[in-house]
């Protein structure tokens, strides 16, 4: 819902409602969003849809804006197998809770190649009926054996490149400082600072 108010500013009759069923990832866009950007957030489970990361992003955000009625952020994770020409990809959700660490460690068994990118699209809907924009983040890495913590889905057996550490084993500042989610909020933050956006305050 947003409407121009002459020259570049657009006022957004709500502030953005970040829309997610994962207590995980809302943790980290709060900390890594900090107050760059006013938000709130409504957990909801969006379905889980098929296709190509961007357009799964974006009809997620086209959903969620049409619940909320009004601007809203989405985002959606792949972890990317690059002996598997990136699958699970956007399957990842399913294949974790289906065969585990294990089984996805096993899934590279065949391959010498262990590479693998951790990728987040983040969608902005600033309506039900605008089209959404879309911002990438990724994050190189490797496929290792579970090690750390095993409190967010797959960050025991993602290993980011130039780290010794798993994702699960870093200290929560500096993974939300290299992370495939740090990577595509820093694009949000970017666009919020051009875009100019205003709020109109609430009744
Ligand atoms: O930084 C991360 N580190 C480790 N695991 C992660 C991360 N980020 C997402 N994940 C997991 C959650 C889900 O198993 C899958 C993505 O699926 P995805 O549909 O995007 O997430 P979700 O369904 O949990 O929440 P949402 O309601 O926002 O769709 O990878
Ligand atoms: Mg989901």
């Amino acid at each position: 819902m947003a409407a121009a108010a002459g020259g570049r500013a657009v006022v957004l009759s709500h502030p953005v409602t970040f829309v997610t069923g994962n207590a995980k990832k809302l943790e980290e866009v709060r900390a890594i969003l900090g107050n760059s950007i006013p938000f709130r957030s409504l957990k909801l489970d969006l379905p889980e849809l098929q296709g190509e990361p961007e357009e799964i992003s974006k009809e997620k955000a086209r959903l969620a804006a049409k619940e909320v009625n009004g601007p809203v952020l989405v985002e959606d994770t792949c972890l990317c197998f690059n002996a598997l020409k990136g699958l699970p990809g956007p399957y990842i959700k399913w294949f974790l809770q289906k065969i585990g660490h294990e089984g996805l460690n096993n899934l590279l068994m065949a391959y010498e190649d262990k590479s693998a990118y951790a990728l987040c699209v983040f969608s902005l809907a600033l309506g039900p009926n605008t089209d959404p924009i879309t911002f990438l983040g990724k994050t190189q890495g490797m496929i290792v054996p579970p090690r750390g913590p095993n409190d967010f889905g797959w960050d025991p057996i993602f290993q980011p490149d130039g780290y010794d550490k798993t994702y699960a084993e870093m200290a929560k500042e500096e993974k939300n400082k290299i992370s495939h989610r740090y990577r595509a909020l820093a694009q949000v933050k970017s666009h919020f600072v051009e875009a100019e956006y205003t709020f109109q305050t609430e009744p």
